[in-house]
């Protein structure tokens, strides 16, 4: 047994290169439908699922006639591009098929690690699982050349784990998970079934790349279960083509590679917001905003706000602290210290009549939130 998707409510899948494609030409149309077949069957057990989908590139190398892939990388890029609109079609039609809409979100590293757009992302897909959709996120080829060069979604899916901060991350690979060494050289390897998440003895076990399609190996994996880790998400390694592997896992069998992450999501999100002793500003709170905090467990809304100090942007970690000055809370602004001035001591529904936009009714969300 291994509960730990079973006990998940909020999972990321990646799906790789290596396993998407038809022999690295194409996308292998039938494999697509069973895995949005479980994917539904998933959503059906309540759990909500984001889909990290490799094969652009191979799918453009189809449609645009390339025999081998090129290296060029505005080719690739090209090929991304191209790819891309086949891949969004494919992944629309097959959860169509199961009465789920899809939406398509490319990202970089780069978007992830811009606090404004870090929120941006979040509130997107935080949003669109809400409403039902399966989030089907890939690199933005487009705009950047080092991540095509290492071609690795693994880390990109461990940065999604991050940031909606899931329960689990689901690595479905061309391998049954990790193992000792990499088998297609030392067919004495054995599968490792549990792991701690970080652990360094698994990236000695990790060889470097594996075909020629995925370029990221084992490695990036390992790396990406540790990433992961840090918001408090578990990983599991598992072999993409094994029958009903994500039904499966879902029901609590233990299939391919765990590897544990040793704190929860709060511990996480703590370590985090502790890293940033020196916030950019600071809020000033009233004794209700205080209670409301400390008591109730709500997010801050600008009425509770009487002073703001500093100047800070929008994500900007603040203090939040009580009119005595002592620091009640930490967390990530919705606005800037500018728009923060103009909305305190304002009910929520105003926000939008004063500022123009409203980035949410929160000026920081309990989410974004640790007490201190
Ligand atoms: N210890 C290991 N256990 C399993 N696979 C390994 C190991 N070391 C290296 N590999 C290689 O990693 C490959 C999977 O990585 P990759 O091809 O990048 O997949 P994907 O496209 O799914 O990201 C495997 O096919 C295997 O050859
Ligand atoms: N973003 C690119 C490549 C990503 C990639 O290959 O990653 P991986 O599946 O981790 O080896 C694509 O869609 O083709």
């Amino acid at each position: 047994m291994n509960s730990v998707i079973q006990k998940a409510t909020r999972v990321i899948i990646k799906v790789g290169s290596s396993l998407v494609t038809n022999d690295g030409r194409g996308l292998d149309h039938n494999a697509i439908a069973r895995w949005a077949a479980q994917i539904a069957a998933l959503r059906a057990l309540g759990k909500q699922v984001v889909l990290v989908s490799s094969g652009a590139i191979a799918e453009g190398m189809l449609r645009l006639g390339f025999e081998k892939r090129p290296t060029d990388i505005h080719e690739l890029q090209a090929c991304a591009a191209v790819g891309q609109m086949g891949l969004a079609q494919i992944y629309e039609t097959s959860f169509r098929a199961h009465q789920l809409g899809t939406a398509q979100v490319l990202l970089t590293h780069a978007d992830l690690a811009d606090r404004e757009r870090y929120l941006n992302a979040r509130s997107t897909l935080t949003t669109l699982l809400r409403m039902g959709v399966v989030p089907i996120i890939n690199e933005n080829d487009t705009v950047v050349t080092d991540e095509i060069k290492f071609g690795d979604n693994d880390t990109l899916g461990a940065l999604v784990a991050n940031l909606i901060e899931a329960d689990a991350l689901i690595i479905l690979t061309d391998q049954r998970g990790l193992y000792s060494a990499d088998p297609r050289k030392d067919p004495a390897a054995h599968l490792i079934t549990h792991g701690r998440a970080g652990d360094l003895a698994l990236e000695a076990m990790a060889g470097g790349a594996g075909s020629s399609l995925g370029r990221g190996g084992m490695l990036t994996k390992i790396l990406a279960a540790k990433r992961a880790a840090k918001s408090g998400a578990h990983t599991v390694i598992a072999f993409g083509r094994e029958e009903d592997v994500l039904t499966r896992l879902a029901n609590g069998e233990a299939i391919g590679t765990e590897l544990a992450a040793q704190t929860g999501h709060l511990t996480a999100r703590k370590q985090w917001m502790a890293d940033h002793l020196h916030t950019a500003g600071q809020v000033v709170l009233d004794a209700g905003a205080v209670q409301k905090l400390t008591q109730d467990g709500k997010s801050l809304l600008p009425i509770g706000v009487i002073g703001v100090k500093g100047e800070f942007g929008r994500g900007a970690v603040i203090t939040c602290v009580a009119e005595d000055g002592s620091a009640v809370a930490r967390g990530m602004s919705n606005y800037t210290s500018a728009e923060t001035r103009k909305i305190m001591r304002r009910p929520s529904a105003e926000i939008e009549a004063i500022l123009g936009f409203l980035e949410g009714k929160e000026l920081v969300h309990r989410d974004n939130m640790v007490l201190l």
